[in-house]
């Protein structure tokens, strides 16, 4: 009789969608764009929804005060993760899945928490400040090739932070590497793409001529190697010649037992610190780029601003950005407008879990609905509408009379346990380069084909833009001759 319940949404859990014998809701969410469906039920439902795949419980959270009580402040018991047997096959140690009682997550955690401190992250600045001149002088250079070099860029940031050395002295495209090698990993986790090991283990045992799956593991195990293996080699054998460039993975191995980590597990944290930076920032100065040409009102306002503050006789700083509200008021619309993350990273509760009068119980995946919270048209004036002054009017963007409870600014990098360790360092890079982009250069949509419509975005766990065009061009030759002379002087 156990059989015939499977699919079936149990009594006690938060309402949520018709479900269907064995398969519960899995047919009925999307392979592209889930959240979408996921925040049209929000609107059904409300701020919990449970959604069933197979007999797996899946619990949606739809707003700020649920984020907050949920994964905030009961993070201990909602920091978990569901497990996700093939990037484990592909991947071998990756603290991304360790659960919070395991070592490798403390240990992973302890780092974080020692070397991506405010002082840490200002100590890194140096190496990377060279990286955001080049950006703008290769922009300057071939600006149709912005994407590749804001790829270049955001790569060379993390593995400067990480292994104290640019990504380009490992050759001119090694860059493109990771992120040929990012598609095929992030392939691995479409959950609709593959069998459902994790739920129903026994089908790992399938032979490998019938499993798809163990070639796509194998590949990306090779090209994830192809890319660190030169550049982790290279960190250590300059690391036990003692040479000392300030990186993180230096200062973790300077300290062995305070993280009681493994190199193996120190190997795979700095592969996640690279997964976790490296795209979520490319991604967001895309969106941001789309953005500006999109709304060319928006790109005149924040450049009026840039030029009463900075002036075109410097570039800006990181000091500046501070006078910048209608720039910090623009960065805030672009997280809100299209989040890099619109799901988050799930969580799985470690133990059942209340809210008000819902149950959510042991074990269920929780999935944090980032983007129905920020379209959520009860807390947000016209949710679908591209509006920076939304967040002149209001702290958090909201509507007269909506409450902001549980909003905050790093509400795009997720929530509680598992909040993003890079979240600062991520808007620290953000700051920098939407300052430059905006100081340096206009932004065009000539040919009339930038849209931020969901259609012109792929699908995947990431909202990063399809690769789209538009005309560049330096504001003037004065700042033309300042990025020159600048990446001249960083690079001398
Ligand atoms: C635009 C920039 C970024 C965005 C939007 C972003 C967003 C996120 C989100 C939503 C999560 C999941 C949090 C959760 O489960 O509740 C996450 C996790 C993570 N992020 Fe970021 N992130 C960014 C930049 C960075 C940077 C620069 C780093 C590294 C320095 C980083 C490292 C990580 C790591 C290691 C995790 C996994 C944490 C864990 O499982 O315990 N991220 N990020």
């Amino acid at each position: 009789w156990r059989w015939r319940k499977i699919g079936h949404r149990e009594r006690f859990l938060p309402p949520g969608p018709p479900t269907r014998f064995l398969l519960g809701n899995a047919p009925d969410i999307p392979r592209t764009l889930p959240f979408v469906q996921l925040s049209r039920w929000a609107a059904e439902y409300g701020e919990l929804v449970s959604v069933k795949i197979l007999n797996q419980t899946m619990i949606v959270v739809n707003s700020g005060p649920a984020v907050k009580e949920i994964m905030d402040k009961q993070g201990v018991f909602s920091g978990n993760r569901p497990q996700a047997y093939l990037i484990k096959r592909a991947e071998g140690e990756y603290p991304i899945f360790s659960n919070l009682d395991e070592r490798i997550f403390k240990g992973s955690r302890r780092a974080y928490h020692t070397f991506l401190t405010s002082e840490a992250i200002a100590s890194y600045l140096p190496m990377q400040q060279v990286e955001y001149a080049r950006l703008m002088h290769d922009i300057a250079r071939s600006p149709e090739d912005f994407i590749p070099h804001i790829k270049r860029m955001s790569t060379s940031i993390m593995v400067t932070l990480l292994y104290g050395k640019p990504v380009s002295d490992f050759g001119d495209n090694k860059h493109l590497l990771y992120f040929d090698a990012m598609k095929k990993f992030t392939e691995l986790t479409d959950p609709w793409a593959h069998p459902p090991l994790d739920i129903m283990p026994i089908l790992k045992h399938v032979p490998a001529r019938w499993a798809r799956w163990k070639g796509l593991c194998e590949e990306a195990k090779r090209l994830r190697g192809a890319f660190f293996d030169d550049i982790t080699e290279d960190f250590e054998a300059r690391y036990h010649a003692g040479e000392r460039t300030g990186s993180f993975l230096e200062k973790v191995l300077d300290h062995p037992n305070h993280f009681d980590m493994t190199i193996e597990e120190i190997r795979g944290m700095s592969r996640l610190l690279m997964d976790g930076g490296v795209e979520t920032s490319a991604s967001y100065i895309q969106n941001f780029i789309l953005a500006l040409a999109c709304h060319p009102a928006c790109q005149d306002k924040a450049q009026a601003e840039i030029d009463r503050v900075i002036g075109g006789e410097r570039i800006p700083t990181l000091e500046d950005f501070d006078d910048l509200p209608y720039l910090r008021a623009l960065i805030k619309e672009v997280h809100r407008f299209r989040p890099v993350l619109p799901g988050a990273v799930p969580h799985m509760a470690a133990r059942d879990i209340r809210y008000k009068e819902h149950l959510i119980p042991e074990g269920a995946i929780i999935v944090m609905n980032t983007w129905g919270i920020f379209h959520d048209a009860e807390v947000f004036e016209n949710p679908d509408t591209f509006d920076p002054e939304r967040y002149i009017k209001s702290e958090y963007g909201v509507k007269d009379g909506a409450s902001p409870d549980g909003l905050r600014d790093t509400l795009p990098f997720g929530a509680g346990r598992r909040i993003c360790p890079g979240a600062e360092m991520g808007q620290r890079t953000i700051a920098i380069n939407t300052m430059n982009l905006l100081w340096a250069f206009k932004f065009t949509d000539k040919a009339g084909k930038c849209s931020m419509d969901l259609e012109n975005y792929h699908a995947g766990a990431e909202l990063s833009p399809n690769a789209f065009s538009c005309d560049i061009k330096v504001r003037d030759a004065k700042r033309a001759k300042l990025i020159e002379e600048t990446y001249m002087y960083m690079t001398a």
